[in-house]
């Protein structure tokens, strides 16, 4: 079996491709790094290394191609797979489409058959968005044949990454704990059989309650740990002014997502405890730069922060108090190696933190979320 996979990163390497590999598929890397491509393409293999457990796994069958030069290969690469699957980013979605439009329509002239596109990215409903992005780059002639044949099933992933520091550039090192969730109903053809994949009929809760608990937790360590001077999530979580705002956070969207899925307390609490844990990993240095990235991205309207502080104060009818102070502290995020934190910052002193806020949010003046936010930023600046 082959698989294409787009972002030979953190998670690509460190995740998706152990699992291809341990579950039979040749995997090509498609990357714009050509360093990483060409020792892909040097060794076929790589290792992935388990934080805290000193065991190592070997990552065979890959090779890489460079999208930037190699467009024709990465072409007929996806006209010959069984499964394609990407991690680059919900921002290079639009990127990659046009590249996989192009594959998936030489797919379909040869009549390759059936395939599956997983867009393993941090948001809701990304292989679909990323559907929309290869429809806005495909002749509507061929819309009904891709509808027909070319499945985009939706999925969570969870798998803590961080940058690497690394003698070898392709080794990896990774949190043992992982989970992958897909969703049924959009597969075209056989269900892709790869070790670790949660098959379910219904995402929503899945990707709820991890984009609403692991990375609004992750999100608020991460600004909240920057403001407190701390470079990594495990020096902001050994703060107890941090450990203590966060945990109010995760209380808060865990009432949201208990109200509205029914988890059980219990069962929920656990899950935040383990959560935690993961941030205290002595043996996985993770900086508050990696997790904090793209701070634009996190206080849109469907992200991590902003989504549950509004269904807050919607289902629970109360302030959410510690989302609101994360949101704020999100606002004074400072970092001038993120280009979305400066564009950030550029947008706080051009338009005042309120517009820039409510511009980013989508929400509008009479939002009574906009409101505490302003309050909050004042008092906290
Ligand atoms: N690292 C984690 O802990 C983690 C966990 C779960 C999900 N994710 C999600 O996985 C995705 C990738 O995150 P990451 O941490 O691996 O990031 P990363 O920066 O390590 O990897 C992204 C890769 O995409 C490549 N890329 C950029 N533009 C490209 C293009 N046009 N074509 C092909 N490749 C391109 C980059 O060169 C890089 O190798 C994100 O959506 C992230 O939210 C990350
Ligand atoms: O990848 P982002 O930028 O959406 O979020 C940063 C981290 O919270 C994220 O990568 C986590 O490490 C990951 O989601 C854990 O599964």
């Amino acid at each position: 079996m082959r698989a294409v996979h787009f972002g030979a990163g953190n998670i690509g390497r460190g995740f998706i491709g152990a699992l291809l590999d341990q579950s039979g598929y040749e995997t090509v890397f498609v990357d714009v790094n050509e360093a990483l491509i060409h020792l892909l393409n040097e060794r076929k293999q790589y290792q992935v290394k388990l934080a805290g457990d000193d065991s190592t796994i070997e990552v065979k069958n890959v090779s890489g191609l460079n999208s930037m030069k190699q467009a024709q290969e990465v072409v007929e690469a996806i006209a010959h797979a069984d499964l394609v699957t990407t991690a680059v980013g919900p921002n290079i979605l639009p990127v990659i489409a046009k590249l996989l439009s192009e594959g998936l329509e030489k797919r379909m002239m040869d009549q390759a058959g059936p395939i599956n596109v997983i867009a393993c990215e941090n948001m809701i409903g990304g292989s679909e968005a990323l559907k929309q992005h290869v429809l806005e780059n495909m002749e509507e002639s061929l819309h009904d044949q891709l509808e027909d044949s070319i499945g985009f099933p939706n999925a969570a992933v969870d798998r803590i990454v961080p940058d690497q520091h690394n003698e070898d550039p392709l080794t990896v090192k990774v949190e043992p704990y992982y989970e992958w969730v897909v969703e049924t109903t959009a597969i075209k053809g056989e269900q892709p059989e790869v070790e670790g994949i949660t098959y379910v009929e219904d995402l929503t809760p899945y990707i709820e309650r991890k984009l609403f608990t692991v990375n609004t937790g992750h999100a608020a360590t991460a600004y909240l740990g920057s403001y407190y001077g701390h470079s990594t999530i495990k020096d902001a979580m050994d703060d107890y002014r941090v450990k203590e705002k966060v945990e109010g956070a995760l209380r808060e969207t865990g009432a949201v997502l208990i109200e509205k899925y029914g988890f059980g307390k219990e069962q929920h609490r656990a899950y935040i405890d383990q959560i935690i844990n993961r941030f205290l990993n002595p043996d996985l240095s993770d900086e508050v730069t990696r997790v904090g990235r793209a701070p634009i991205r996190k206080l849109g309207p469907k992200d991590r922060l902003v989504r549950p502080a509004v269904e807050y104060l919607e289902r629970v009818k109360e302030d959410p108090q510690h989302l609101v102070e994360v949101i704020a502290v999100a606002l004074s995020y400072k970092n001038e190696a993120d280009p979305e934190a400066s564009q950030l910052q550029g947008k706080v002193s051009d338009q005042g933190p309120t517009a820039a806020f409510k511009d980013i949010s989508g929400l509008s003046d009479d939002s009574r979320l906009v409101q505490l936010v302003e309050k909050k930023y004042k008092e906290m600046n």
